[in-house]
């Protein structure tokens, strides 16, 4: 984890009158990585701007210079340029770390097994518990050699390809992004790439972004295929993150403020953005235009029974909201999450009790009856979302503390800084 300055416990005050505020929020995680890999893949110089520079995104940008890309970034402008490489012309062997970014991961393991050479991918702890056997399978059936030296299914990977392409089976239930990473590499593989989905996909928004961020690098691809091609270099302007965003609006609606977050508009790459219509639905105003989104709160906030498998990122943030409301929430088929960073449905559960509130855990997900935390230190089990979305408790709660507050830098180094602005004082 990159050095941050923060405490390694941080307490947080509640807000003293409703903040009225815009915030322009660092650029988008998911899209972010898959620009820099498609431009590592593409033939040509990109400009990409907006970038998130991150824990996650650090450990993309290592991967697109060890998949033979020139990559200069300049944090200060958010700007990185890649010159792109052919993969398949490289003849030395690579290893990645992934440190503890999924997509990372999930992404750079496909562009690996284009290569002849092999190519080595670890991760931190908490990557290598998380699962990667439905994409190792599909490797060995496209054609690649992937050695598992650990634990089936974990890192660390070694994969020597080059993967031919064509048809192959995969799970959808587990994670999309073993999806997206295939479809990345896809166009470089002899034969294209033809998935046929063996159980239902979750996280559906993340691969329309995948086709979408490939479209912007001249390839098109249908979701669930592409033809053989390559990328073209081109200027790419990357969005605010709307996971990131998620705490900005859920912020607002938990203390009766407004908060726009500038840059998010009606065109956004990004599913998480429908965190706003949960909001709506829970009694929170949201107007969204071309330029951002702005959520009002005021009124009490209703509890809701909700679908967060296109949205998940954004479920331990619902969490924190619907300890505001005035009946119970539901949030079902998110199952999956627990295999992220943590057992994200135990560990938002068992923090909730934590602090008195009245939390029940399910299969696909959890329960929420309103309450009022009591001064607690909240752990965060190394996920960055459960340090931000408990974070929401303090604005109308005093007494809460989070334990390991630097896991925000996966993600988002700035949060808490970000967060203090925010609810100031004005
Ligand atoms: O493709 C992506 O950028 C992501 C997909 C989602 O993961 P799953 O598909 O594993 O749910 C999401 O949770 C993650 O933060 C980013
Ligand atoms: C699940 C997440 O990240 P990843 O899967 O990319 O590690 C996340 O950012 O919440």
């Amino acid at each position: 984890m990159s050095e941050i300055s923060l405490p390694s416990v941080i307490a947080l005050s509640p807000v003293e009158q409703p903040p009225d505020t815009t915030v322009r929020l660092p650029g988008s995680k998911s899209i972010t990585n898959r620009a820099l890999l498609c431009a590592a893949l593409a033939e040509g110089e990109s400009t990409l701007s907006g970038v998130l520079f991150a824990d996650d995104t650090r450990a993309m940008l290592g991967a697109a210079a060890a998949l033979g890309a020139q990559v200069t970034a300049d944090e200060a402008a958010a700007t990185v340029t890649v010159r792109g490489s052919d993969p398949r012309e490289a003849s030395r062997p690579v290893s990645v770390y992934a440190n503890q970014s999924g997509t990372t991961a999930r992404f750079v393991l496909p562009a690996l097994a284009l290569r002849t050479a092999r190519g080595v991918l670890d991760g931190d702890a908490q990557l290598r518990a998380r699962p990667f056997g439905p994409l190792v399978e599909a490797l060995r059936s496209l054609g690649a050699r992937v050695e598992e030296p650990a634990e089936a299914g974990r890192l660390p990977l070694a994969v020597t390809g080059p993967v031919h392409g064509g048809r192959v089976p995969l799970p959808g239930h587990l994670s999309s992004q073993f999806l997206s990473g295939l479809l990345m590499a896809g166009p470089l593989m002899r034969d294209g790439l033809a998935v046929e989905l063996t159980s239902p996909l979750v996280s559906v928004p993340y691969v329309t972004m995948t086709a979408a961020v490939m479209a912007a690098f001249g390839v098109q691809a249908d979701g669930l295929g592409v033809a053989p091609g390559r990328y073209r270099a081109t200027e790419y302007a990357i969005e605010p993150d709307a996971s990131a965003a998620s705490y900005f609006l859920a912020a607002a609606a938990i203390t009766g403020g407004r908060i726009t977050v500038a840059g998010l508009g009606t065109g956004s790459l990004q599913g998480d953005v429908r965190f706003a219509d949960v909001l709506e639905r829970m009694g929170a105003r949201v107007s969204r235009s071309a330029a951002g989104i702005t959520v009002t709160g005021g009124g009490q906030l209703r509890g809701v029974d909700v679908d967060m498998a296109d949205i998940s990122d954004t479920a331990q943030t619902l969490a924190a909201v619907a300890v505001h409301a005035d009946g119970p929430t539901r949030v079902r088929g998110i199952g999956f999450i627990r295999e992220k960073e943590t057992d994200r449905l135990a560990a938002v559960v068992t923090e909730l009790r934590r602090a008195g509130i009245d939390a029940e855990e399910h299969d696909d997900g959890f329960t929420i009856r309103p309450g009022r935390p009591a001064p607690t230190r909240f752990d965060t089990y190394g996920d960055h979302r459960m340090a931000m979305s408990l974070s929401l408790l303090s604005l109308r709660s005093p007494g809460i503390e989070i334990d390991n507050p630097r896991c925000v830098a996966k993600t988002y180094p700035g949060f808490f800084a970000d967060l203090s602005r925010v609810t100031a004082r004005a």
